[in-house]
């Protein structure tokens, strides 16, 4: 899939993350409730900027001492997606989060190979360290080992918090969570944006000033 203009991505970026899930509702090409990731996938690092990238994937386990492979699996595959990238890495064990892929090194070494941060539903930890780095956390737990992680597969479908991903698609990240940005609408959505925010304004603006009247239509109000 070809990549998008880069002032795209950097619009998308001037937004929250809930501003673009509103944005993508009001092209309703997917059911509002779908196109997340669930609470279970906490920001770590909810003072990091926003984070916007392509998806490349991977499959993980940390139980048992079995054969798997290294973290090169991963490198390798992430540099066959168009920068810049996100990770998603879906965590096989059950229950999962028993050990980190993601710690110091691997934050510091997938930066270096040009990816903002991770969305896993397993561990992550040395948590100053890749804050230090600037490397985004989206993670279902923090933990103390690695235990015995290592890579099953990469470059497959993956399903993290619920939501599932396939290399190349489009993420938009922040203190609130995770987001599947649908690239067929994604120059569109800065501009949707902006019709979403001035709407809420105009309502706040009115709720806010002496005008204010609850017998007014509030609901009309709110809507349009
Ligand atoms: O050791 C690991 O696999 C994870 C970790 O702590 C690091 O990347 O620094
Ligand atoms: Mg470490």
């Amino acid at each position: 899939m070809e990549a998008l203009e880069p002032d795209v991505l950097a619009a998308l970026r001037r937004y929250d993350t809930p501003t673009m899930a509103n944005a993508i509702e009001t092209f309703d090409i997917r059911p509002h409730d779908t196109g997340y990731a669930g609470h279970e996938i906490r920001c770590i690092f909810p003072d990091l900027p926003v984070m916007v990238g392509y998806v490349a994937t991977g499959t993980i386990r940390a139980r048992g001492d079995e054969p798997g492979h290294g973290p090169d699996l991963v490198w390798n595959h992430v540099r066959q997606i168009p920068g810049p990238r996100v990770v998603v890495l879906q965590d096989l064990d059950d229950p999962p989060g028993h050990g980190a892929f993601w710690g110091e090194v691997m934050a510091t070494t997938f930066d270096a190979l040009g990816c903002e941060g991770v969305v896993t539903n397993g561990c992550v930890r040395d948590l100053d360290e890749a804050h230090a780095v600037g490397f985004r956390f989206f993670a279902g737990s923090v933990g103390v080992s690695h235990g015995y992680v290592r890579a099953e597969e990469v470059g497959v479908p993956v399903t993290v918090g619920g939501l599932q991903v396939s290399p190349g698609d489009l993420l938009h990240a922040d203190k609130h969570g995770v987001l599947l940005i649908p690239r067929e609408i994604a120059a569109d959505l800065p501009a949707a944006a902006e019709r979403v925010i001035a709407r809420e304004q105009n309502f706040l603006g009115w709720v806010k000033s002496p005008e204010f009247d609850p017998d007014d239509n509030m609901i009309g109000r709110l809507r349009h």
